[in-house]
């Protein structure tokens, strides 16, 4: 795994942006994998600057997310539909039809997941996957004990990170229960990932991912064994390596 070691939360934001833009602009059809989460926000920022600059569009762009809560429609302020739009969609040239997030508002999940396994297949293979990481280890919704076989899936978040996330709600009571993801497998079938990393929020995690056993029980350790990993961290996520 390739470290970019940064300094600061925009400094990862800007690097991060400076890679996709290349990447984007060197593919005909890029299919990119997109995090939400507090991570990827100035990544996003910094893209949708970019975009108005006239350095890139993203009107050849195909996008996948990794994940979505059970329970909230499309159009729920706390969706990550409605985070990606809000974040990014509504201020680029990206044709609305290429993008993908999995419905968490479904009767049917199971056919949802059924549904996004076989459109993420085909597309073939996600060029450039975003990640971010939680602080137990978790990539997208995958949480500790999850297969590294896993392919598109619903999970029992992790009360850890139902309360690292009821910061985005108005009570954890709020934060939903389940969530649906995209597996660990597909993840890894990614042909480039690059992990984001800042503060020192994230330092055991990111020690323990960068240097810890590769286990179920963290998920994210499996990045270990893929060839094209760049992790872009800040000095406070680093601080305990
Ligand atoms: O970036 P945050 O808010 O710390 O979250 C870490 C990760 O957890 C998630 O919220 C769960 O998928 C991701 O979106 C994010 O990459």
């Amino acid at each position: 795994m390739k470290v970019l070691k940064v300094k600061n939360y925009d400094e990862m934001s800007e690097q991060a942006c400076s890679i996709l833009v290349d990447k984007i602009n060197n593919m005909k059809h890029p299919v990119l994998g997109l995090a939400t989460g507090s991570t990827p926000e100035g990544l996003y920022k910094k893209l949708i600057e970019q975009y108005n600059h006239g350095h890139v569009s993203f009107k050849d762009t195909t996008t996948f997310n990794l994940d979505e809560y059970i329970g909230l429609s499309k159009n729920h302020p706390n969706s990550y539909h409605y985070y990606m739009k809000n974040h990014l969609f509504q201020h680029i040239d990206i044709n609305m039809d290429q993008v993908h997030v999995p419905k968490g508002d479904v009767i049917d999940i199971q056919n949802e997941c059924v549904e996004y396994e076989k459109a993420i297949l085909d597309h073939d293979k996600i060029d450039v996957q975003i990640l971010g990481l939680g602080t137990n280890g978790h990539i997208g919704f995958n949480e500790p004990g999850t297969s590294f076989t896993s392919r598109t899936h619903m999970v029992d978040l992790a009360e850890s990170t139902r309360q690292a996330n009821a910061r985005f709600f108005e009570s954890l009571n709020d934060v939903p229960t389940k969530a649906i993801t995209m597996g660990i497998e597909a993840i890894m079938e990614s042909k480039e990932i690059i992990v984001l990393v800042s503060g020192d929020r994230k330092a055991d995690a990111l020690a323990r991912f960068m240097n810890g056993d590769i286990s179920e029980d963290f998920p994210a350790s499996i990045l270990q064994n893929h060839k094209q990993v760049t992790i872009i961290a800040d000095e406070a996520a680093l601080s305990k390596i």
